[in-house]
């Protein structure tokens, strides 16, 4: 198929002039040290957009106007730039005064097109390899090396798995900074439960991108959080002086939905190993390798993180990893909503490991014993449909759970685990089943910690 009619053939709900037509446009940015504001300029279509990050106050100026900073400054607001340009999705992204090597354009486009997989794939939009970047060269290879503090800075979404990364920290001795954009709810929680000072930074979206979004003629959808959260993390880094940041990511979040226009398509695509890879070498490149990223859970599988999280009781009510917690409105509700996959999802791999009434009582119900759950709890483990569009594990992995819980008296009663347990073993059947269990529990050598620390991490998660 030719390039215009490969475009043609996809992108059902934009006419191919219109497309074709479009430049999303991405403007230089702009710091103030002074107020610790910086603010991103977009225009798409005659409209222009901005977004805001507020950081803390008692910024050294200095520090601000490093080249590490400036470059990492713009490639924030590239980075930013995701939720916008998806309002349309044109072909072309024209960026000015952010000049880039070949390996951040690289990264840019991996970032706009693989970040931004979901979103084409429930969009049904061609542009994978499609996407045409106009942006200044950069002169050289990458500014000079700047000079940061021997800290850690730690991200914290407010679920189980940055907690986890907490408690392996305090055990090896490793002393942290909890970190946070747009802290609320569940955040907040853990991070007085965590009880160290925090760095926050305040994100404000453009108002007027989020009334556009799905309105006719608009597209709206998923992007990538954790990309944009890193790049936050990496200026403050700068700016405060960490050396290290410290992800929570699980190597179940290398595994995609489904298969859209010759790729696999990744709801957490930034959440990957690949992709952690890929920012890890950008800020390394940045800062002339004084800066380092990595995921510390990246050895464990969600089971195994479920896990860990288990043998800790303190943080039992205040975390959540329900996302309806952190929609930008806000949410009044319970903790756990009970109603979406990742609730089903979390509490399918604690069931294992975790007495019932401890769980019951996180989540104020029994989820497996509540038959309206089904189709989803078949989605999760494979039984129907595809994996949700949600931050869970791998089908093998909540199937492999489920079927545990079938042998285990108090939990196989419930609703859910009585109705899928023969459907699991005709499906996957029993050795595989047990075997999937042995390998989650298994620690993948696959992951970018330093091995000083992966090696005292692993004393204390045996
Ligand atoms: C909280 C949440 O899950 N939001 C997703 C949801 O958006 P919703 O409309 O229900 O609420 P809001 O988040 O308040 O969004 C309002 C509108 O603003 C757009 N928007 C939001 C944030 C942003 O950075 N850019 C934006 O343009 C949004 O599209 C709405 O129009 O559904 C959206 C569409 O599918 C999702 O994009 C929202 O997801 C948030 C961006 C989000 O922060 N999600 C994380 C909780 C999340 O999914 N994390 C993944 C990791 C993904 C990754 O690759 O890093 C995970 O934990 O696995
Ligand atoms: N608002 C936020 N600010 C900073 N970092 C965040 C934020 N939300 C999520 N993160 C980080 O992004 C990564 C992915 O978030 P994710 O939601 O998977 O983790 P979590 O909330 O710790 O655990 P769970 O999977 O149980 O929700 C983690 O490293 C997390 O700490």
């Amino acid at each position: 198929m030719s390039y215009i009619a490969g475009i043609n053939a996809a992108t059902q709900r934009t006419d191919l002039n219109e497309i074709l037509s479009q430049i999303f446009h991405i403007a230089p940015p702009q710091f103030d040290p002074t107020t610790g504001t910086a603010r991103f300029g977009y225009g798409l279509d005659g409209r222009l957009f901005t977004e805001i990050l507020e950081f803390p106050r008692g910024i050294d100026p200095e520090k601000s106007r490093s080249d590490a900073f400036v470059k990492l400054l713009g490639l924030t607001a590239i980075v930013l730039g995701v939720s916008y340009f998806k309002l349309k999705a044109p072909l072309a992204i024209e960026i000015e005064g952010i000049p880039l090597t070949a390996a951040e354009r690289d990264f840019v486009i991996d970032v706009y097109e693989n970040g931004l997989g979901e979103f084409y794939a429930r969009n049904n939009l061609i542009r994978f390899g499609r996407l045409v970047l106009e942006a200044p060269e950069a002169p050289g290879p990458a500014p000079g090396a700047v000079t940061l503090e021997d800290r850690t800075l730690l991200p914290i979404g407010g679920g189980k798995d940055s907690l986890v990364s907490v408690e392996l920290l305090k055990a090896a001795g490793v002393d942290f900074t909890p970190f946070a954009v747009n802290p609320k709810g569940p955040i907040l929680g853990c991070v007085e439960a965590i009880d160290k000072p925090a760095l926050y930074v305040r994100r404000t979206l453009d108002a007027e991108m989020i009334r556009l979004s799905g309105q006719p003629g608009f597209y709206n959808g998923h992007v990538p959080s954790t990309a944009i959260n890193s790049m936050i993390a990496a200026l403050c880094a700068l700016l405060f002086g960490y050396n290290r940041i410290v992800l929570s990511n699980e190597r179940s979040a290398s595994e995609g939905n489904v298969v859209f226009d010759g790729r696999e398509a990744n709801h957490q695509y930034s959440k990957s190993l690949e992709f952690e890879t890929r920012i890890a070498a950008v800020l390394a490149g940045a800062t002339g390798g004084a800066l380092t990223y990595f995921s510390l859970l990246r050895p464990y599988s969600e089971a195994r993180i479920a896990e860990l999280f288990a043998r800790e009781t303190r943080y039992d009510h205040v975390f959540s990893s329900c996302n309806r917690n952190f929609r930008l409105s806000g949410h009044d509700g319970p903790l756990w909503c009970g109603e979406c996959p990742k609730c089903h999802f979390v509490f399918l791999i604690l069931a294992p490991v975790m007495q019932k009434d401890r769980l019951v009582s996180i989540f104020k119900r029994n989820l497996l014993a509540e038959r309206q759950h089904e189709a989803s709890f078949r989605e999760l483990t494979g039984l129907a449909g595809q994996k949700p569009w949600e931050c869970v594990g791998e089908i093998l992995e909540a199937a492999a759970c489920l079927h545990v819980l079938t042998g285990r008296p108090e939990w196989a009663g419930d609703a859910i685990v009585a109705a899928l347990r023969d459907d699991l073993l005709a499906q996957y059947g029993e050795p595989v089943l047990l075997e999937a269990m042995r390998e989650l529990m298994t620690d993948s050598p696959d992951h970018h910690v330093p091995a000083e620390l992966a090696a005292r991490i692993a004393t204390h998660a045996l």
